[in-house]
């Protein structure tokens, strides 16, 4: 059996499931297949704006609701003639649960309410893309996500509770691929209590290899609005090269580092068994993409991965001691407590720095917390770039104009924080 992902950019309009269906239409023919699949567009980007106005009780809390709703009622319109078809229904009763939660006061963790909310995307966009693919004659079976991926309560950035989620996966789902097209969602997971669940902002991919591995799929693939893995973002860069083979080891490097084409937890999961992972272009589905997989080949040109909005700290013993270990010690412990990811550090005799995305709330919690133990400088609105396989043309390529903050090279790997020359 194989894994597809559909992301939101793949279904951001009705034409978009319609092209989807096409994908699975002409690859359900021989093989069982199971579908995951994002919000559609940029909805959870909306469902996150109602979560936080509705957890400050602002007044536009219900227009905002509603545009929500008539976003996706115009895509069903479009696809469903008859009015009659279940998938009316289905998608309103799923907006009700939210309407409820909406009209008691927000009471409970914003952590919490914004997993319930947030997570409505997929749950609409999995029922109007099942309810099309039964249209069109490829039965499929909507299946609920959280009832599978079993999680902890860590809310907005749950931990896969693998034992229990294996055994879910196992017993059920091999009956269901028997019948029919599996249709699930991305992103969202159920905790023990039965209550919902996030994984993480672009958490679907991670879903997709989670199903993977558990099922032992032959393979997974991810269909983007590019042609493949390329050597850097082409939102950033004009000219990129498309990468045909890529290793699993470099393909967990480039997302550790930020290339967000791929959620970085997801390479793991399939690598451990040996599941080949195939990014392809929905935009021209016939055409190759990326294979990832047990090659030892190295990446054959250099990538390049840009982060911007970054913010570097630097943090020095307020005694003017050395950076000794229990220093270390006690600087993580304030980053993970603040759930603050360090994308790139250095540290000197008297001073540890990080550079770390600017979230304005978490970055000015964690300054508060370091500031309690050390002396702490930092400097906001810089770029991040990491090279792959770096050499001296390629670090001149992305320095002209810029001032180096702070640099970190590894044999493979060169990231240097920078900003525009004054
Ligand atoms: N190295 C890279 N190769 C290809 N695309 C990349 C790379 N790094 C970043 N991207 C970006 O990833 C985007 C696709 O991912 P994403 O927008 O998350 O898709 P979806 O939400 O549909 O899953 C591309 O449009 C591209 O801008
Ligand atoms: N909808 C979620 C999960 C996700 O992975 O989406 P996408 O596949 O569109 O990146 C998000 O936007 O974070």
């Amino acid at each position: 059996m194989q894994v597809f992902k559909f992301g939101g950019a793949s279904v951001k309009d009705a034409a978009g499931v319609k092209n989807l269906a096409q994908i699975v239409q002409n690859h359900a023919k021989d093989k069982e297949l199971l579908i995951v699949v994002s919000a559609m567009g940029k909805i959870t980007n909306k469902l996150e704006e109602l979560t936080w106005a509705f957890v400050r009780g602002d007044e536009n809390t219900h227009q905002l609701f509603e545009d929500i709703k008539a976003f996706h009622f115009n895509i069903i319109n479009e696809l469903f003639e008859d009015h009659k078809n279940p998938v009316y229904n289905d998608v309103a009763n799923t907006f009700v649960e939210i309407e409820w939660l909406l009209e008691e006061e927000a009471s409970d963790s914003p952590d919490y309410l914004y997993d319930q909310i947030v997570s409505i995307g997929e749950l609409v966009s999995t029922r109007i893309v099942a309810a099309y693919l039964n249209q069109v004659g490829c039965f499929s079976i909507w299946t609920d996500a959280r009832g599978y991926i079993k999680t902890d309560n860590t809310y907005r950035e749950a931990n896969v509770l693998w034992d229990k989620t294996e055994q879910e996966i196992q017993k059920h789902l091999p009956s269901f691929l028997e019948q029919g097209i599996v249709v699930t969602q991305g992103f969202i997971g159920g905790t023990s209590e039965n209550f919902t669940s996030t994984l993480g902002r672009e958490g679907s991919d991670y879903s997709a290899a989670i199903f993977c591995a558990c099922l032992n799929a032959e393979s997974m693939t991810i269909w983007k609005d590019v042609p493949g893995v390329l050597n850097a973002d082409p939102k950033w860069f004009d000219e990129t090269e498309k990468i045909a083979q890529l290793s699993y080891h470099d393909a967990i490097e480039l997302t550790y580092y930020g290339a967000t084409v791929i959620h970085p937890k997801t390479i793991k999961p399939i690598q451990n068994k040996g599941i080949p992972l195939y990014v392809r272009s929905f935009i021209q589905p016939e055409a190759e993409g990326t294979a990832i997989t047990t090659t030892q080949t190295p990446l054959p040109i250099p990538s390049f991965i840009f982060k911007v909005n970054q913010v570097l700290i630097s943090i020095f013993p307020k005694d003017f001691s050395f950076i000794i270990e229990e220093n270390l010690s006690h600087i993580f412990d304030v980053l993970h407590r603040n759930r603050v990811k360090v994308n790139t550090m250095l540290n000197s005799a008297i001073s540890f720095s990080v550079s770390v995305d600017n979230d304005e709330q978490k970055i000015k919690q964690l300054i508060a917390d370091l500031s309690e133990s050390f002396k702490v400088k930092y400097n906001s609105g810089l770029e991040l770039v990491t090279i792959r396989y770096y050499n001296q043309q390629t670090i001149d390529r992305v320095t002209v104009n810029k001032d180096v903050l702070l640099e970190v090279k590894s044999r493979h790997t060169c990231q240097m924080v920078m900003k525009d020359k004054a």
